[in-house]
């Protein structure tokens, strides 16, 4: 059935400021834009120098935001069927495609040519793989075509610590790829737990999510292993002693939290279960990074 919104695709209203923010996805690139600033900072012993952290913040940030553009535009018809998403600004009729198009290009293209002239070609080409990882691959063709979507397409949403280690030092290491791996094993833990919530949004919208394609209790188990793994994952700067004690005590006390929510979503759920755990894996991930702050300046 058609809905309303999917009726009005096309008739635009005056576009005011806040649609276009609402594209950006601001939280979102607002939390990866604290990942990258610790990547830079654990990159080396000194400050870093304003001349690179403001250039790369820009660059990352606004390839960043054209990414999450060009997934409003791509996804306008299935968002205009999920409650959740409905309101959003192409769905709504408030900004047209071409207006989306030429933002996104707009902000892509500038973000692009500031790292490439500020910062390094390393970074400025990583961070277009990352926006061509979530913009085309992720949301054009895997998060239509298989339900391990998120498991791949969360590898472009994990780079930006190392995209903030490259701008300062100009290479891939080994520490930098540990702290991607610690967002790659977030992703499914902090997506499926809103799948959950949402199944019946997605299953209308037919997105093979894996609580549409394999079910709610086969998602809750792979949450539950996921989280468990992550919970591997993050000893390791620990182990291979990158951190100290402040990020082992602070990170322990994070992951009890999350593999208590994971395993009352899987053994003792209550109806907001799922969707607790999901707000909680936003603080889990930015304290994380907070205490890999602290831990390196302490
Ligand atoms: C493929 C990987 C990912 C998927 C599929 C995913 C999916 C989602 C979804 C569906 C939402 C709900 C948005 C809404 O309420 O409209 C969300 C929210 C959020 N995600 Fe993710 N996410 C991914 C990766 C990430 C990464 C890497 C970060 C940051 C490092 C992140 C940070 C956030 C934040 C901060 C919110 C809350 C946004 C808000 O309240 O507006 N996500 N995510
Ligand atoms: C350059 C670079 C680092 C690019 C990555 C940019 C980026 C915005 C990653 C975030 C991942 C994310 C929010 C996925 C949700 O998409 P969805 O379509 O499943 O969620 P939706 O239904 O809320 O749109």
């Amino acid at each position: 059935m058609e809905s309303v919104a999917t009726k009005n695709i096309t008739k635009t209203r005056n576009a005011n400021w806040r649609d276009y923010l609402e594209l950006t996805k601001p939280r979102v690139v607002a939390l990866l834009l604290l990942t990258a600033v610790v990547g830079m900072c654990l990159a080396t012993e000194e400050l870093v120098s304003l001349n690179v952290l403001v250039p790369a913040l820009i660059g990352i940030g606004l390839m960043s935001a054209a990414a999450a553009a060009i997934n409003h535009l791509v996804d306008r018809h299935i968002d205009a069927k999920m409650a959740r998403t409905l309101r959003r600004p192409l769905p709504q009729g408030n900004l047209s495609p071409t207006k989306v198009t030429v933002f996104a290009a707009s902000i892509g293209a500038i973000g692009f040519v500031t790292l490439y002239a500020w910062v390094n070609p390393l970074t400025a080409w990583l961070t277009f793989a990352s926006m061509v990882g979530y913009a085309v691959i992720y949301t054009m063709f895997l998060k239509r075509a298989t339900p391990q979507n998120i498991v791949i397409g969360g590898l472009a949403g994990a780079a930006p610590p190392l995209l903030g280690w490259t701008a300062v030092t100009n290479e891939i290491n080994a520490p930098a790829v540990l702290l991607v791996m610690i967002i790659f094993t977030w992703t499914p833990p902090h997506f499926w737990a809103l799948a959950v919530h949402r199944a019946k949004d997605y299953a209308r919208a037919e997105i093979p999510m894996l609580p549409v394609t394999h079910g709610i209790d086969f998602t809750k188990t792979c949450i539950f292993l996921y989280t468990i793994l992550l919970t591997v994952v993050c000893l390791m700067p620990f182990l291979i002693g990158m951190t100290g004690m402040i990020y082992l005590v602070g990170v322990s006390l994070l992951n009890a939290i999350f593999l208590a929510y994971a395993w009352k979503l899987k053994y003792a759920p209550s109806k907001k279960t799922a969707f607790n755990m999901f707000a909680f894996s936003i603080w889990h991930l930015m304290l994380l990074f907070v205490i890999l702050l602290v831990d390196h300046y302490v």
